[in-house]
């Protein structure tokens, strides 16, 4: 499919827009040592929680496509037992330009560099604007604010994009094509690590058509890191999120009821389960939560791009994975449009969402 181009509205009336009270201009501010009340996420925050530090699956993309058969069938056995144990892996020998992974997150940090007023024309209310930036995850709602600044960018089946960085456009263009290309090849192996053929997730979910955004998360030094929270536990909507991001820690990974740090390591992706991969597979592969800390020292960026099916798919467990006496559907079917909707409407909270549909 041919993707179209288009462009962040540029208003030349004096349109007005609240300020969001974004939270780059908060740290920048001079003399703050603690955080507005606002954004008080918890008094004993880390203190409370197992932490550990576990040795996150490797899976070498590079061996999907092996033309030696046992070389294939290792990496989906692989894929199956990341996919079942953990939900989260790195992903090595992707293809994809190291240069121009940094790049795109130099196009990120470009952007959240740009002047108030300029960031502001892409802070939509609807949440299914193509292109929005706002602050928190959604502060119409949020109770507690979290300590990052967002922009999410909708890059497929049609390709948006903004007027300025100059490049943005170029770099996002080919970077979401290349990452997608990545995805749609991994979800390949894991529709075979189910049991199913090789492209029956790409057929099922129209993959085609699948819907791609980037959302680029901003989470600059905070003074009191220990209350605040950048993101709070959540699971992705979707089938797989894969994420890059600058050498910065503060991603963690829920493991067996642990948190586990994730180091960053250049030149990979950082791949989750989603909500509508557990779905699909009834249960087997679940979606993982995550959460992202702060720190006092140094602004953290990540650029998550997620991959979920054509808007107007509705997914079910397939009927393949599903046997009535043994192992019957355990989720309603509902449009991805309508559960994206719903969930990016309220409040983040882990996992509501797929509560609501299981059977
Ligand atoms: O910043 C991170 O590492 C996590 C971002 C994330 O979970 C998301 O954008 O959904
Ligand atoms: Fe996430």
């Amino acid at each position: 499919m041919v993707a179209t181009i288009t462009q962040a509205h540029v208003e030349t009336d004096a349109h007005f827009r609240p300020k969001i009270g974004c939270v780059k201009d908060l740290a920048e501010s001079s003399d703050f040592t603690s955080i507005p009340s606002k954004y008080s996420y918890s008094t004993t925050l880390n203190q409370q929680d197992v932490v550990a530090d576990e040795q996150i699956p490797i899976i070498d993309f590079s061996l999907l496509n092996s033309n030696i058969p046992d070389q294939r069938a290792k990496v989906i056995q692989d894929l199956a037992k990341a996919c079942q144990d953990w939900g989260f892996f790195m992903v090595i020998n992707h293809g994809v330009p190291e240069s121009l992974m940094e790049r795109m997150l130099d196009m990120c940090t470009d952007f959240f560099n740009l002047a108030e007023e300029e960031k502001l024309q892409c802070a939509e209310v609807d949440v299914l604007a193509p292109i929005r930036f706002g602050t928190s995850f959604n502060p119409s709602v949020d109770k507690v604010f979290f300590w990052r600044d967002f922009l999410r960018v909708r890059t497929h089946p049609q390709f948006h994009s903004l007027p300025r960085p100059a490049s943005f456009s170029e770099i996002s263009l080919e970077y979401s094509k290349r990452t997608r290309h990545v995805a749609r090849e991994l979800l390949k192996g894991i529709s075979e690590s189910l049991g199913l053929e090789e492209c029956y997730i790409d057929k099922a979910m129209e993959l085609e058509s699948c819907y791609q955004v980037l959302i680029a998360n901003l989470y600059p030094p905070c003074p009191q890191p220990e209350i605040a929270m950048g993101l709070p536990p959540h699971s992705d909507h979707g089938l797989l999120t894969l994420l890059i991001q600058n050498q910065i820690g503060g991603l963690q990974v829920n493991h067996n009821g642990k948190w586990v740090n994730v180091h960053p390591l250049p030149n990979t992706y950082l791949v989750n389960t989603a909500d509508h991969l557990e779905i699909l597979s009834n249960g087997k592969y679940k979606s993982v939560l995550h959460r992202a800390l702060v720190n006092n020292k140094a602004t953290r960026l990540s650029l998550a791009a997620t991959h979920g099916p054509c808007l107007d798919n509705v997914v079910t467990p397939v009927t393949e994975l599903v046997d009535s006496e043994n192992n019957p559907a355990q989720y309603h079917g509902m449009t991805y449009k309508e559960y994206m909707e719903a969930l990016l409407s309220n409040h983040i909270h882990p996992k509501s969402l797929l509560d609501r549909i299981r059977v």
